[in-house]
């Protein structure tokens, strides 16, 4: 037996997109799947909306979301088996996906001093990992983790999205669910701090006549070959 072989370098992989592209399903399973860890900084934006939303926050005003971003404690567990995320200790995984915080949650995560903030988070987690971690979100490619290893860019028409999504929501409407998309897309898309966008060396992978499947084996591949040097 061989002692002392290095082990293979920890794999940083970045995948963002818009919503209901498949980013948090895709991930999760491909970090389960490969052994890695799993972050979803969009739970993290939601986390310091609820917290804005719960103590009363003027959410209108910038200035007022600025002045607190550094006070809630957020803790992100990065099992992909059993993601979590508390805020000052409090387990919020069920409150952050209420209409309320979703509704907000653009406004929040569109102050500078926000995105600092979650940003120096996200960074410190994904330095720390065994053998690496798969961190999906909106501006990981381009802005949190430039030096990722791998970049993905998952699309897919807004129709295609807005089934999936009142799919989940149990029969929401799917014109209204929508047009709410596409108003999140294009806020998160036009804000002047670290934007939706898709980094210029990012892979896309349009998912619209994919199954979740497909995308998973893709991304899968795709990591086998960076870590093989390909
Ligand atoms: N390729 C796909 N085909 C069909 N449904 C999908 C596909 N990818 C994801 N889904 C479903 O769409 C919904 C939204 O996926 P999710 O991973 O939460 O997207 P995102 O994180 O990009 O918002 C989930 O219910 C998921 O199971
Ligand atoms: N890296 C990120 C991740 C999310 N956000 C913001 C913008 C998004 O509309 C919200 C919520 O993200 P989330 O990934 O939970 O959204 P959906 O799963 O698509 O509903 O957070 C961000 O600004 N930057």
């Amino acid at each position: 037996m061989e002692y002392g072989a290095p082990t293979a370098k920890p794999v940083i992989v970045a995948i963002d997109g818009p919503s209901g592209t498949g980013k948090s399903s895709t991930s999760k399973a491909v970090a389960a799947q490969l052994g890695l860890s799993y972050l979803d900084t969009g739970a993290q934006y939601r986390a310091i909306t609820w917290w804005m939303v719960t103590n009363g926050i003027d959410l209108e005003d910038p200035t007022a979301i600025a002045a607190v971003a550094g006070k809630p404690e957020i803790i992100s567990g990065t099992d992909p088996a059993a993601p979590t995320i508390t805020v000052d200790g409090v387990d919020v995984a069920g409150p952050i996906r209420t209409q309320e915080v979703t509704s907000k949650v653009s406004a929040v995560s569109a102050v500078p001093e926000v995105r600092t903030r979650i940003t120096e988070l996200q960074r410190s987690l994904a330095v720390g990992t065994e053998n690496g971690i798969v961190v999906e979100g909106r501006d990981i490619g381009t802005t949190v983790l430039p030096d990722a290893d791998l970049k993905i860019f998952l699309t897919a028409s807004p129709e295609a999205r807005a089934a999936r999504r009142s799919g989940e929501l149990k029969g929401a409407d799917v014109n209204a669910t929508r047009e709410a998309l596409i108003k999140r897309d294009a806020a998160d898309s036009s804000r002047k701090t670290s934007p939706l966008a898709k980094a210029g060396d990012a892979v896309e992978v349009d998912t619209t006549e994919l199954t979740l499947a497909q995308v998973i084996e893709c991304v899968v591949t795709l990591v086998e070959e960076k870590r093989a040097g390909k």
